[in-house]
């Protein structure tokens, strides 16, 4: 029985963080809002006996082929989970034997002779074996009431689910003297994509590569003949790390697989890894698949590059950290003209396209926001309980107010222009400025002053070098990504799971983005440090 990938977990859906990983195969805007309305209905629904009932009739109808009264359904479960998290191999496609890894760290003395595989060398070198697992879910939850809560069964039940731990193996699939490398970064910008590129130019010459090079602008490098390759090595991303930005530039949009792996067989390109979002791993995906299917024995590998930190089953994502940090300096202005303005309100836009986690974090690391909306959570403006009558009764007892708004929220306010990028994202509507001027239309009407400073730090943000936490993931993302590659991973991305490192088959990341959860608790720390009431 198809138990994982044909039985979309809605216990999962409804109170994960990461509920697109449970509705495959769905269109990404209907899953949007069909769970949102689910939760709204749950939101406005405070009886826990139907909340319960709603999560368990959920199990019921969305693990429809599950036999509960099995007594191996769970191990039948994790033998599916084992397979879909499986990772594709170039054994797969290829009749191929391992060699021992040139991978080593520089040691002294006499028993650390290079290539000598005794157990030794193998713990100083810190070879990962290649059956090590990492657990992705952690917590034991005991009813589906729990905050967060992600249940198969109604009653919980534990279930392991293991994936693959990333690291250096002490066999690898490629002779690094014969190895042509390409490094490619794709989609919007995002702190740390020059530190990922600098870790992994330097872990592969570690292997023995010469021969690397960086496709420049995204995939647009691979089709447009105009735009040569850039010739990489130590020396070249030696400081590139100092700046934000992407030594190899970056673009949106073009291309066709075909095409691109016309280039990639035509340069004779023997690993690429590829660094971008959503749209950038399912480009790669089809790049692997398109490479099977001509038999060529290359390893594509992906590092999640994405500031709205929306990559399902990773802890979070490079850049991410440094965006929250830098969103800092933008409320804390809006919070300083706000309070030394006669009834100031600050208003901050922050990225987010359908996710809030930037607006959420900000917010609850600045303690200074009274107001924040993202993606996720629906709201009204007006009415008695939208946000500008909350607004009022802030500055009529306060004085002063800050919001916080992730782009992607309240879309539902505006007229849609239909437009889509270069990429076929769509185009929102600003609401920023949408917020700005019904702020001043609703205190114009109700005739109480009020100064409206409006911030949208967007761009200064994404362009800023990575801070020294989001330089740590980075480091570690990059070498695990040339360490995927020579162990004969393709269509794989790496990533941090509950601290550890793993690698993750392309497609389980990326069936829909990542969404904040309004039922987790994070999202529920941030209501309690804004004090901010539901909104409709
Ligand atoms: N479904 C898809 N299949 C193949 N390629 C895709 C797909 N979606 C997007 N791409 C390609 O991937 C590249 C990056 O996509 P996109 O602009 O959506 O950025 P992203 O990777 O999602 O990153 P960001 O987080 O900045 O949005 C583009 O060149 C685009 O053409
Ligand atoms: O203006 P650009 O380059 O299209 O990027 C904007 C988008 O980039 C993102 O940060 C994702 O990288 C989104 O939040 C935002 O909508
Ligand atoms: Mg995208």
């Amino acid at each position: 029985m198809a138990l994982v990938s044909s039985t979309p977990n809605v216990t999962s859906s409804i109170n994960s963080g990461q509920r697109g990983l449970d509705l495959k195969g769905s269109n990404t805007t209907t899953s949007l809002f069909s769970s949102v309305n689910m939760w709204k209905s749950r939101r406005n629904n405070n009886n826990t006996k139907k909340k319960l009932s709603l999560v368990i009739r959920a199990v019921a109808e969305n693990q429809g082929d599950i036999d509960f009264n099995d007594p191996n359904w769970i191990k039948h479960y994790q033998d599916e989970f084992e397979e879909r998290f499986n990772l594709p191999h170039l054994r797969d496609v290829f009749d191929m034997k391992p060699i021992p890894t040139t991978f080593s760290l520089k040691h002294r003395g006499p028993q650390l002779v290079d290539g000598a595989n005794t157990p030794e060398v193998q713990r100083k070198n810190g070879y990962v074996n290649e059956d090590d697992r990492t657990l992705l879910k952690v917590i034991k939850y005991s009813s589906p009431t729990s905050a967060g809560a992600e249940c198969v069964d109604p009653n919980c039940s534990w279930i392991e689910q293991w994936v693959h731990r990333a690291g250096p193996r002490d066999k690898i699939y490629f002779q690094p003297g014969k190895v042509k490398a390409g490094i490619v970064t794709c989609g919007g910008l995002c702190p740390g994509l020059n530190d990922v590129i600098r870790q992994i130019v330097v872990t592969l010459e570690l292997y023995g590569v010469k021969n690397i090079v960086g496709i420049p602008f995204g995939y647009r490098g691979f089709f447009d003949n105009a735009l040569q390759e850039i010739p990489l090595s130590r020396e070249v991303v030696q400081n590139i790390n100092l700046a934000g930005g992407s030594l190899l530039g970056v673009s949106r949009g073009g291309g066709s697989t075909s095409d691109i792996v016309d280039s990639i067989q035509a340069r004779r390109l023997d690993m690429i890894f590829i660094l971008g979002g959503n749209g950038t791993h399912a480009g790669a995906n089809a790049i692997h698949d398109e490479c099977r299917k001509r038999k060529l024995k290359v390893a594509v590998v992906c590092v999640p590059k994405t500031i709205d930190n929306d990559i399902l089953l990773m802890d979070k994502t490079f850049g991410f950290d440094t965006a929250v940090e830098e969103a800092q300096r933008a409320i804390n202005s809006a919070y300083i003209e706000a309070r030394s303005a006669y009834h100031g309100v600050g208003l901050v836009k922050l990225m987010g396209r359908s996710s809030g986690f930037i607006a959420m974090h900000a917010s609850l690391s600045s303690g200074q926001i009274d107001i924040c909306l993202i993606p996720e959570v629906p709201f009204s403006l007006d009415g008695p309980y939208g946000v500008l009558h909350h607004l009022q009764h802030l500055i009529q007892t306060k004085g002063s107010a800050v919001v916080c708004v992730a782009e992607g929220a309240g879309q539902d306010l505006l007229q849609k222009s239909g437009a889509t990028d270069a990429s076929g994202n769509v185009v929102l509507g600003d609401i920023g400025v949408h917020i700005q001027q019904q702020i001043k239309k609703h205190f114009k009407g109700v005739d109480v002053p009020v100064d409206v400073k409006y911030i949208d730090p967007t761009y200064m943000i994404r362009a800023c070098r990575a801070n020294a936490s989001d330089a740590i993931l980075c480091t570690v993302l990059g070498q695990n990504a040339v360490h995927g590659a020579f162990a004969g991973y393709s269509g794989i991305t790496v990533g941090i799971c509950n601290t550890h490192y793993v690698y993750l088959p392309i497609p389980e990341v990326i069936t829909t983005p990542r969404f904040v959860d309004p039922n987790s608790r994070m999202w529920h720390r941030c209501l309690t440090s804004t004090g901010q009431p539901d909104f409709l």
